[in-house]
């Protein structure tokens, strides 16, 4: 799929205050600083489009992209930031499941994990939680440029292993590095493909 035109819409906090539920809508999370808004960026080839920072906890609302004036993109704030207050995850948690819950052109969610580490609770813990609510999902690992496909193999490994204890089915897997523009073909060409499933 081409990417001719990527506006910024709004930021919100609540599902009524977001752009009409009229198109498809894909929503990026994971922990703070996996590279949610850089994946945005290079998907759309806008740097600055989503706003990225090396300190974690940059994005911190509901961010609605639109894309070709067909789907949305939306860019959410990332969970597990270890500086973040009992209030403010709390005020997280309550907003983010309330998007799950009541956004009605919701297609897919990306869910980023960092293909350097070995299976985190927290992404774990957030997997199922998804897969509970039943919306549907993709597993999306980030940053593979930093080390050997040998290496991204064996994280993904891993995190199969552990879904499989609870999920008879897996999810979607893509790896993806901003830095390099991997995996874009591959993402783009799964939207096309759900865009075209999708009856709202
Ligand atoms: N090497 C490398 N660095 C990356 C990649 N993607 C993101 N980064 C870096 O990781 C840091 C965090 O990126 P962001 O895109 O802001 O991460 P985020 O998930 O949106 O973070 P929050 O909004 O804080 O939750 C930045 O310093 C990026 O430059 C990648 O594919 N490769
Ligand atoms: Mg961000």
């Amino acid at each position: 799929m081409v990417i001719k035109e990527a506006k910024f819409l709004m930021s919100n906090t609540k599902v009524e205050q977001c752009p009409a539920p009229t198109m498809p809508e894909y929503a990026f999370i994971g922990r703070s600083n996996v590279g949610k808004s850089s994946l945005i960026n290079m998907l759309t080839e806008q740097k600055g489009l989503a706003k990225t920072s090396a300190q974690p906890g940059k994005t911190q609302l509901i961010n609605h992209f639109l894309i070709n004036d067909s789907w949305y993109l939306v860019d959410l704030p990332g969970y597990g930031y270890a500086k973040v207050s009992k209030g403010a995850r709390e005020d997280w948690r309550k907003m983010i499941n309330y998007y799950f819950q009541n956004r009605e052109n919701l297609a897919c969610v990306f869910v980023l994990i960092d293909s350097r580490h070995e299976p985190l609770k927290q992404d774990l813990d957030f997997i199922n939680y998804l897969g509970n609510l039943g919306v549907p999902f993709v597993l999306v690992f980030t940053k593979a440029d930093k080390q050997s496909s040998v290496k991204t193999d064996s994280t993904i490994a891993a995190y199969k292993r552990k879904l499989r204890e609870t999920w008879d089915e897996l999810p979607h897997i893509f790896v993806t590095s901003s830095e390099k523009r991997v995996g874009r073909e591959e993402l783009l060409n799964f939207i096309e493909e759900v865009n075209g499933q999708v009856q709202l």
